[in-house]
């Protein structure tokens, strides 16, 4: 495809796009008929009670699963079909999702050379993360947050346009929380689509300027995060709530939209 019928095609496509996305396992629909769009420059925060579907979905968006039907698309294709994915797309699924063994430069290295990336990117990444003087280290011996934080030197290793983080601030102390927090929103701000799932309301709060809550599988809600809170609280608390602490009515507001979708199973 010509460049400027490829940049015609970037610029009207949305980020992220879920066009009546379904998957099941077994007889359990998990994601059920989602459609949504997730646009550049802003934090979306992905909420949901646990088994939700949130990270199906974010496993569908990065075609590590097929859909039963409906469409994941990455800027207005599937996943599968980009030819320099990581710079589309950058994502931490998990911590520690790396080989035990190797360093934090090798890791990010291999990852680099799969891709066809400089190998100065791995430098600019681990600068980024703050790794950098412990990134000839065994990556088995880090912490959760240095975990983390390798994790997300890998997501932005292709410079990506999108980036989404799956319970990022998991298991992080207070600095590690405010580190992410702060990278989020400057991602955002250079213009990048961040998707962000998170149990942790507070943190959604003061992080995610718009919101998609699911339940069992569907949209519950997909807005900016002052209007969810506006429009799930009970008015009366809002009411006599100050502006500067309705950020705390977040998770009011969360609860009272997911009650009668929470559910409890095992896989
Ligand atoms: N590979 C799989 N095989 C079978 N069931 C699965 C599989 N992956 C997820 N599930 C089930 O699908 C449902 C949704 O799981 P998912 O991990 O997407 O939810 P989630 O919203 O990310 O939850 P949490 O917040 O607890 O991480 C759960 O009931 C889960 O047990």
């Amino acid at each position: 495809m010509p460049k400027n019928t490829e940049n015609l095609r970037r610029g009207h496509a949305p980020a992220i796009e879920a066009r009546g996305l379904t998957k099941s396992y077994g007889s359990k629909t998990v994601v059920d008929g989602l459609d949504f769009q997730v646009h550049a420059g802003r934090v979306t925060g992905f909420l949901g009670p646990n088994g939700a579907g949130k990270s199906t979905t974010m496993r569908l968006l990065l075609g590590l699963e097929r859909p039963d039907s409906g469409q994941a698309l990455i800027e207005g294709r599937p996943y599968a079909e980009l030819t320099a994915p990581l710079s589309h797309v950058g994502a931490l699924l998990e911590a520690k999702a790396f080989h035990k063994g190797r360093s934090a430069r090798n890791h990010l290295l291999a990852l680099a050379q799969s891709q066809a990336l400089p190998e100065r990117r791995v430098d600019e990444v681990l600068d980024l993360v703050g790794l950098h003087d412990v990134a000839g280290k065994r990556a088995g011996g880090y912490s959760l947050g240095m975990a983390q934080r390798l994790g997300i030197a890998a997501a932005l290793l292709g410079d990506p346009r999108i980036v989404l983080l799956d319970e990022p601030v998991n298991g992080l102390d207070p600095e590690g929380v405010f580190w992410i927090r702060n990278l989020m929103k400057r991602l955002a701000a250079e213009g990048r689509a961040v998707l962000v799932s998170s149990h942790l309301m507070n943190e959604m709060a003061v992080t995610a300027d718009h919101l998609m809550v699911i339940g069992r599988g569907r949209l519950l809600a997909d807005c900016g995060t002052a209007e969810f809170i506006e429009r799930h609280t009970d008015p009366a608390v809002y009411a006599a709530t100050p502006d500067v602490a309705r950020p705390a009515l977040l998770e009011e507001a969360f609860m009272r939209l997911t009650a009668s979708a929470v559910e409890y199973s095992a896989r």
